[in-house]
This record gives structure tokens, C-alpha cells and sequence, in this order.
């Protein structure tokens, strides 16, 4: 996957949200699977989330720092096993200012939009083949920190949409193990989801059957 002749290039997807292949190196890539699976576990372990309407949610999710449930934050597992959440470790947030570091520099809109010292929630999402993350946007914080997505295991198309609409215009990406998108600034509340996982495609050195992503947020909240 990664030895094509011609090499992914970073990309601005919209203002303010780019794309940076390749981010994570296959060693950073093992050490969060190793770490998703132990957050995976009961207490407040990975879980089906059921929507509001009767639906579920078909990518299953484990929250770090903060539980989100629809539509909101909580410190427990409210609609689970009501365990407390666990906590979002100091090195991830580290990880997610090296994120918006590298993703913006200095030219790119939204470099400077909300205080992304604080990364204080994770979610983790696991897709099967099947799993699926319809349009939608990241708008239970109270920042405008940008967001930082990684990705880790089977490709995907993550479609990037507009502020406006859960429909076009929109742009479809290709994320991959190791990749890296912030969307901050301009796109920070711009409707997003993911259509389709490219089962099977997951670096074999990994040892994963489908697609983890780890989205790291500022909650702006007490
Ligand atoms: O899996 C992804 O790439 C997107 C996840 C997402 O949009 C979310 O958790 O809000
Ligand atoms: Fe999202």
C-alpha cells in the first residue's frame, strides 16, 4: 500500500482541514492498537451506541477523558455499564498538538482557531468491514479547537463536507493506517463521515482485522 511509484502528498481538503498521509509510523501505529485494546476492555470499554431514533451505530466506540453519548459529554458511562470513564492520558493530548503542529504550520486557516493545549477527550471508533459513520458534526464541544483524527488499520473513504449541509459539495479522501487529518478553523463544524471501509487492506505487520480512529478533542467544558 505504501510503495507506489508516486507518494501521497498532504492535502487541504477544505479550509482548514488537511490531510497528512503517513503521519504515524507502523511502530507509533502498534503502540495505540496495543493501547486501544486495553481501553477497549470493560469498565467503560468498547461499546454499541445506540441513537436516539431506536438506531445503532454500526462503528463501536471507547471514550477517553469524557464519555460522549448522543448528544452529549458525561464523566461515566451513562447509557452503558455507568463505570467512570477513563482517564485521557497526558501523552495522547501530546500527541494531538504535534497533530495540529505539523497539520497547519503556520499558513493554513484555523492555525491558530481555539486553544489546542488541552486535548482532553478521545474517541475511538472500530469499524468491521460492514461498519459504516454517516454525515455528521463533532458539535457537543464548547471549543473551536481544531480536530485531530487518526486512523489505523483497514483504508477508508472519509468523506469531507461542508458547514452548511449533510450533502454536497463534498470531497471523498482516502485514509490509510498512519494517516493523519486536523479539521480546525473554517471546517471545524463541517459535516463528515465515513461511507466505507476498505476491508482487508490494513498493513499485515499490524496484526488488525478492520479500522481503528482516534479522534482527539478539546471539550471546552469545566
Ligand atoms: O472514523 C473516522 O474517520 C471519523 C470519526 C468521526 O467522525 C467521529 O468520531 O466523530
Ligand atoms: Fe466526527
Amino acid at each position: 500500500m505504501t510503495d507506489e511509484l508516486f507518494p501521497r502528498e498532504r492535502g487541504e481538503v477544505a479550509p482548514g482541514a488537511v490531510h497528512v498521509p503517513g503521519w504515524l509510523g507502523i511502530d507509533r501505529q502498534r503502540e495505540l492498537l496495543a493501547a486501544c485494546r486495553e481501553w477497549a476492555r470493560p469498565p467503560a470499554g468498547l461499546r454499541t451506541v445506540h441513537l436516539p431514533g431506536g438506531g445503532t451505530m454500526t462503528a463501536r466506540q471507547v471514550c477517553l477523558g469524557r464519555h460522549w453519548y448522543p448528544y452529549g459529554y458525561a464523566r461515566t458511562v451513562v447509557d452503558g455499564d455507568g463505570a467512570p470513564v477513563k482517564p485521557m492520558p497526558g501523552w495522547l493530548a501530546e500527541l494531538g498538538r504535534a497533530a495540529v503542529r505539523d497539520a497547519y504550520g503556520e499558513a493554513v486557516a484555523g492555525a491558530d482557531a481555539g486553544d489546542s493545549s488541552a486535548f482532553d477527550i478521545a474517541l475511538v471508533n472500530y469499524y468491521d468491514a460492514d461498519a459504516r459513520m454517516g454525515m455528521h458534526r463533532d458539535s457537543d464541544e464548547k471549543s473551536g479547537a481544531p480536530v485531530v483524527s487518526l486512523s489505523i488499520g483497514d483504508a477508508c473513504v472519509f468523506r469531507f463536507g461542508n458547514t452548511e449541509t449533510r450533502s454536497r459539495p463534498y470531497t471523498d479522501v482516502e485514509l490509510r493506517s498512519g494517516d493523519l487529518m486536523v479539521f480546525g478553523g473554517p471546517s471545524r463544524l463541517a459535516y463528515h463521515g465515513v461511507p466505507r471501509i476498505h476491508a482487508g487492506t490494513a498493513p499485515s505487520e499490524l496484526g488488525l482485522t478492520g479500522r481503528l480512529n482516534i479522534t482527539l478533542r478539546v471539550s471546552g467544558l469545566d
